[in-house]
């Protein structure tokens, strides 16, 4: 017994010693770097630590009425759970200054809300590189831009036998796999498809394997035929050509067919080439292989949709919770759509973009007032790799709200302040260039979202939509006044998580009326 004991005991002394050995490394490796330093003595990424992740950070705090931790310990162990840069907005860097290092016993965190420091990190991609995790997530379906290697691929997989292709579409497969990347990247889709898995998860397992096959069949039916597709999510019509509809999968599958005829110089190759060719040729060739195709229209659907609807969402509900900023934006809208016809918009010609979007100034000053305060697009903080032992965190979300880049007001919706005077007296009101490194909702750099134009045309047309038809406020509920029903949405939007996006926690109680103007 008594050698039991003691082995427990020597056990557990060479684990302690491990973990001090550690953190005196990294800290010794942290001190190099001249920043201010918190020390947090375990490892935020061992697979314990993310689990207390689901616990709100106001819970814990000694500002909760029960609080499970002493305020000391909590400002240190707050900085490791998910999502802490929301709820935190610039107060730890008020603090601490604009970068410091979190010294744990595993990978050490530099967390930067320094605007020159977060644009040169984001510039350098080839330096600074998104961790394993990442890229085996957004890789989940194939090669493409966020990857950039070869990765394996779901398709490949013996396991995914024909799947019922008819079980689900590809956009809500899609977004079942986005909503539940984790589960979606690590657990092989026969484990999560076991009937003693939460249902949730059943339905996550035929996603995965209907997605290859639902993808292939889409790519299949795009070169069969001629005819427009069933319109679905990121369509544009060509100008000048009457009626033809075009969308990214048709254009990547278009010109990745012409490049690959101009490649094969004559040769004959089926479009079926599969992943094997990806590694020998990638230098050479200018086309993208069936699995770089499904792979970036996953990346493009995935990272292009919940991020747009839920800037829409938060969007929608700060203009109901805000009735003076809804008449600001609709004052614009009427001046520039004019009044619409109150039987259908179905009869009026389409908007002439061109003409439209640029003049829609206010509509896009309240989509860069929602992510400045609500980055509902992205994680607060995008992690990215440096080598060991360290981490770096862009902290966006403080770097949205820090009082020194935006004033005593940086956490009031203002979307007036993104607008100026024109150039020229009478000229249209123009949006505001922030100074570099302020304002990152897209990223920039060589890692900057590709979609940033194409969400911010569906934003201003959907709200200009929207709001030029009709008026939006919460519904109150019994014995509510309208003032308590908008501090009541205000509450909600606060109430978020970041996920992949930011997340209302309470998103159905979000209950509008909308009324016709
Ligand atoms: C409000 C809407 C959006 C926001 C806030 C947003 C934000 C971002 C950010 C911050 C990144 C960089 C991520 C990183 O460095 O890890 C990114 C990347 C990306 N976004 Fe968006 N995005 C939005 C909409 C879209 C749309 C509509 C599309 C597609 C049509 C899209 C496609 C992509 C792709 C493919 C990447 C990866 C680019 C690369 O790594 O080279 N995004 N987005």
């Amino acid at each position: 017994m008594d050698f039991i004991c003691a082995g427990v005991v020597l056990v557990l002394l060479l684990w302690v010693g491990s973990q001090l050995w550690a953190l005196n490394r990294n800290y010794r490796a942290a001190r190099l770097m001249g920043l201010p330093i918190v020390l947090c003595p375990f490892d935020p990424d061992s697979l314990t630590i993310p689990s207390l992740s689901t616990l709100s950070p106001p819970s814990l705090s000694a500002s909760s009425s029960a609080p499970l931790l002493p305020t000391a310990a909590f400002a240190a162990f707050e900085l490791t759970i998910w999502g802490w840069e929301f709820h935190d907005k610039a107060a730890v860097h008020e603090r601490l200054g604009p970068a410091f290092v979190l010294v744990t016993t595993g990978l050490n965190r530099l967390i930067c809300a320094d605007p020159s420091m977060a644009d040169a990190v984001l510039a350098r991609r080839r330096d600074f590189l998104h961790p394993d995790i990442t890229i085996k997530a957004m890789g989940l379906l194939g090669p493409n831009v966020v990857t950039r290697t070869v990765v394996t691929l779901l398709s490949s997989s013996p396991s995914s036998s024909r799947a019922p292709v008819a079980a689900m579409s590809y956009v809500d497969a899609i977004s079942l796999v986005t909503e539940l990347l984790v589960p979606a990247a690590f657990i092989p889709a026969r484990v999560l498809s076991l009937p003693i898995m939460p249902r949730i998860l059943q339905r996550l397992g035929i996603a995965l394997r209907c997605l290859p096959h639902l993808t292939t069949d889409m790519l299949d039916h795009e070169r069969r035929t001629d005819s427009p597709i069933v319109p679905d999510a990121g369509q544009t019509k060509i100008t000048g050509q009457q009626d033809t509809v075009d969308t990214i999968m048709r254009t990547l599958v278009r010109l990745s067919d012409q490049a690959r005829c101009q490649n094969d110089n004559g040769t004959h190759t089926s479009p079926d080439d599969k992943g094997s060719k990806i590694s020998s040729s990638v230098a050479s060739r200018t086309y993208l292989t069936e699995e770089e195709i499904a792979g970036n229209l996953f990346i493009f659907t995935a990272a292009g949709f919940d991020t747009t609807s839920n800037t829409m969402f938060y969007a929608v509900t700060l203009l109901a919770a805000y009735p003076e900023w809804q008449t600001w934006v609709q004052a614009e809208i009427d001046r520039v759509l004019g009044t619409m016809p109150e039987s259908s918009g179905d009869q009026s010609p389409p908007l002439d973009y061109a003409v439209a979007f640029p003049k829609l100034t206010r509509c896009l000053a309240v989509m860069t007032a929602t992510t400045q305060s609500l980055p509902s697009g992205q994680c607060a903080a995008t992690p990215i790799c440096v080598p060991a032992p360290c981490a770096v965190y862009v902290n966006t979300m403080a770097l949205h709200t820090s009082p020194s880049s935006w004033g005593a007001d940086a956490l009031v919706f203002n979307p007036a302040r993104w607008l100026q005077p024109g150039p020229r007296e009478g000229a249209r009101e123009v949006l505001v260039a922030p100074p570099r490194g302020i304002y990152l909702p897209w990223s920039v750099g060589p890692r900057k979202c590709p979609g940033q134009k194409m969400s911010q045309v569906e934003f201003v047309s959907v709200i200009s939509t929207l709001f030029g038809r009709c008026t939006a406020e919460p519904v109150p509920r019994r014995g509510e006044s309208m003032q308590q029903a908008r501090q009541r949405l205000l509450d909600l939007t606060e109430d978020s998580q970041p996920g992949l996006t930011l997340q209302m926690n309470k998103s159905k109680d979000v209950h509008l009326r909308w009324t016709r103007r």
